[in-house]
């Protein structure tokens, strides 16, 4: 459905996008991974004829992005990271704006947009003004936007930046349900973000491809370097001496204590056996055990993890926040 053969994109001297290559198969959700400054947001723009590129080739469902601009944008629904929104419009006036702009024509116009309206859940505020709206409300206004006129193919660009945990898990919904009879590319910088709504995952990282593969590949991948967080109460030291003791442990580190509790972070490669071995361990000694959680891996282990970093170090890291 969307090819992209070696795409560059230079800013004078400076390549946003390095010679990126990969496929997006009809039906599939496509996550695009990456730290600020990796390339996403330049790669979408490209995808949806927002920018153009220095180099390589554009094709969306058998046309040619550069010689067929027009049938492209007909397919694509784009929702950048921040939703171009008139504030002052009420909700349904401005997806009848977006209606008329898009040129729809072969719809009924009420009830393809109110079709939109239900599909993101957004019925209860289509007569408010968009400025009065919260953030998620927003958002899942811009993906209405995007999903005027059926496109076959969803371009969405961190789509859940900036809203609160119950928003968050509410889009990942909507998009879930959209996944299912649409293309999507979606974009992100968080890992699990990805794996919970998407098929397959690339990786891009100072415009460079780093990895492609399933969620739960790549989580298999760092599956024998989780990081632990581990809260015990009673003798740091002797709890640090526990932990040391056990060959599968690295790395231990006390990252924060308050009164007699401590916060432990550590690798965690332990057999089953071993954990158990562990958990008796502090039993004996009397360190009550807390709580213990595993820690996402950060897109700063995974790139540890997939690439040999000799090839960063010889670049200039200041974009990246990882
Ligand atoms: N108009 C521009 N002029 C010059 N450099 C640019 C321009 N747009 C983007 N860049 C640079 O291209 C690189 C890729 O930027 P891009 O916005 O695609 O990254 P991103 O992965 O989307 O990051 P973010 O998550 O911060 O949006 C960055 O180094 C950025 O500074």
């Amino acid at each position: 459905m969307i090819t992209i053969s070696n795409l560059t994109k230079k800013y004078g001297d400076k390549y946003a996008l390095d010679n990126i290559s990969f496929n997006v198969k009809k039906g599939e959700v496509l996550g695009f991974l990456g730290p600020n400054g990796a390339g996403k947001s330049t790669t979408m723009n490209i995808i949806t004829g927002y920018i153009s590129y220095t180099d390589g080739s554009v094709n969306i469902d058998g046309y040619d992005i550069l010689e067929n601009p027009i049938e492209v944008k007909k397919k694509i629904g784009y929702l950048p990271e921040i939703p171009p929104l008139y504030l002052d419009m009420v909700v349904w006036d401005y997806l009848e704006f977006v209606y008329e702009l898009k040129k729809i024509k072969t719809e009924d116009e009420k009830s393809h947009i109110q079709q939109v309206i239900d599909m993101v859940k957004i019925d209860n505020v289509k007569n408010r003004k968009i400025a009065n709206l919260s953030k998620g409300y927003r958002q899942r206004v811009g993906l209405a936007g995007a999903l005027i006129g059926d496109p076959e193919i969803l371009i969405l660009d961190e789509p859940t930046v900036g809203l609160d945990p119950k928003q968050i898990i509410e889009i990942r919904n909507v998009i879930k349900e959209l996944g299912k009879e649409k293309t999507v590319i979606l974009s992100s910088h968080i890992l699990s973000e990805i794996s919970a709504v998407c098929d397959r995952v690339i990786i891009i990282n100072k415009g460079k491809f780093v990895a492609e593969d399933t969620p739960k590949n790549l989580s298999d991948k760092l599956g024998d370097n989780k990081k632990m967080l581990f809260r015990i109460s009673g003798d740091r030291k002797k709890a640090e001496n526990i932990l040391n003791s056990f060959d599968g442990i690295s790395n231990v580190t006390c990252v924060s204590s308050e009164n007699d509790s401590y916060d432990f972070e550590f690798d965690n490669a332990m057999a089953a056996e071993e954990k158990k071995k562990m958990f008796f361990a502090f039993a004996e000694n009397e360190i009550p055990i807390l709580m213990q959680k595993e820690i996402e891996p950060s897109l700063e282990d995974i790139f540890l993890k997939l690439t040999d970093n000799t090839s960063e170090k010889e670049e200039n890291t200041n974009e990246s926040d990882i």
